[in-house]
């Protein structure tokens, strides 16, 4: 385990409400863990959403980690990575200078660059707007990492998804690490192996999207929130982690660069439990249930009842609390936007408050999510941009305290 990580969670079985409280708050976690290590604990138990110590014992030496665990190891390195491109920003600059692109190829990249935001504004039309905010250096890598995320989504989602096969999906990781080397295929990939050599962004979120698709492939259940957890950093919080560095962070933040990586994979979690949650008879329609089947065993609820799609009350009390774990996501998000650049809050404030108020919508229809698909009309819509746009202003002033450096 990483030293900046000292601290291992179990969450305790039977208690998954409480314990996934703690995926949304993990750099809470780790102050909490500092000071119960300090205290000789090296061992914490959820309960009720209360940290309880208990002492580490030889049984529990080398325990598995969690998915919390192993993604937020992924987070550190995000932010590691930011730091040490910062120093070499200087060096780059220089290099750039001196091989000015010939006006072929920078043509070409320009030409490539709008057919990423051609494809953005048809699929993500208020993201676009959103983006058109930015400077436009900016805007473009937003782009062209939207695309690259599209077309991986489209494998397994879009219409070619009942021929692929899990070589298909190790090609186009080959493909990634090329244009990862500056050796792209065709002009997408140009655009976004252009954009990863000027941003700070490593591979490892993009590898681990394309991981998510072959979970995809071989599962079609999670046995419980950690499982869920993992499926939802792979599909969702990889965006996050992958926008960040682009966006930037504002110059004036006094956040940590790891906790605003940390709000970003939180909304990225949030956006996706919240589709998984709009969209469960559409999925179980393809035999797919994206639900922890604990907790679904626990509320009373089987596979079955999924299957015949009845709102009962027991799947009420069951979506109340599946509707509350999001919103907490959503919530530790929110904490984060501030600590953008400027002009990316706005956009990132839009597509928040949209994404969330589609868990609203479950609630007004009375949480049938089996014959009704969730939506946010046009109007609630229009009337979220300006709320967005005022968030947007009120940031900058920093909620993340920078961790005491020892
Ligand atoms: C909060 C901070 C600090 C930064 C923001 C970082 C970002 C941009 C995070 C967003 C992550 C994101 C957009 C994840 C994708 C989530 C998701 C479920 C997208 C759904 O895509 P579609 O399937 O096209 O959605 P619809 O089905 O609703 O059209």
């Amino acid at each position: 385990m990483s030293g900046v990580l000292p601290w291992v969670i179990c969450p305790k079985e039977n208690a998954s409400f409480a314990a996934t409280t703690s995926y949304s708050l993990v750099p809470k976690i780790r102050a909490q863990v500092r000071s119960h290590n300090s205290k000789g604990c090296s061992r914490l138990n959820f309960s009720s959403g209360v940290f309880a110590a208990a002492s580490l014992s030889s049984a529990v030496a080398n325990p598995p980690r969690s998915s919390v665990e192993k993604v937020y190891e992924v987070v550190l390195k995000q932010a590691a990575l930011v730091k040490e491109q910062k120093k070499e920003r200087a060096l780059d600059v220089r290099k750039e200078k001196g091989q000015t692109d010939s006006m072929t190829r920078g043509d070409l990249l320009n030409g490539a660059y709008n057919r990423c935001g051609e494809v953005c504004a048809e699929y993500a039309k208020t993201f676009y707007l959103g983006t058109l905010l930015m400077t436009p250096e900016r805007r473009r890598a937003v782009w062209a990492i939207y695309v690259w995320c599209r077309r991986t989504d489209e494998l397994v989602d879009g219409p070619n998804a009942s021929h692929i096969t899990p070589k298909a999906l190790d090609r186009w990781e080959q493909r990634l690490n090329e244009l990862f080397e500056g050796r792209p295929y065709d002009m997408y990939d140009a655009a976004l192996s252009n954009t990863v050599s000027k941003y700070p962004v490593d591979i490892q979120p993009f590898k681990d999207m394309i991981e998510g698709m072959r979970m995809d492939l071989k599962k079609s259940r999670y046995k419980d929130f950690d499982e869920l957890y993992l499926y939802c950093y792979y599909v969702a919080g990889t965006v996050g982690l992958m926008s960040v560095p682009v966006m930037g962070i504002a110059p004036e933040s006094k956040a940590s660069t790891e906790s605003v990586y940390n709000a970003a994979l939180a909304l990225g979690i949030a956006n996706q439990l919240t589709n998984i949650l709009r969209d469960v008879g559409e999925d179980a329609r393809r035999g797919r249930i994206y639900l922890p089947q604990d907790e679904l065993a626990q509320a009373g609820l089987s596979d079955e009842d999924i299957f015949n799609g009845k709102v009962t009350d027991k799947w009420r009390s069951f979506m109340k609390v599946q509707i509350k774990r999001a919103r907490m996501f959503f919530d530790e998000a929110e904490k984060g936007v501030a600590e953008l650049n400027d002009a990316s809050r706005w956009p990132v404030w839009a597509s928040l408050l949209l994404y969330k108020q589609i868990l609203d919508s479950i609630e007004a229809n009375d949480y049938d999510n089996f014959s009704k698909r969730a939506y946010v009309g046009k109007t609630k819509k229009f009337a979220s941009l300006p709320v967005a746009y005022g968030r947007a202003l009120m940031g900058g002033s920093s909620k993340f305290a920078k961790p005491a450096r020892s």
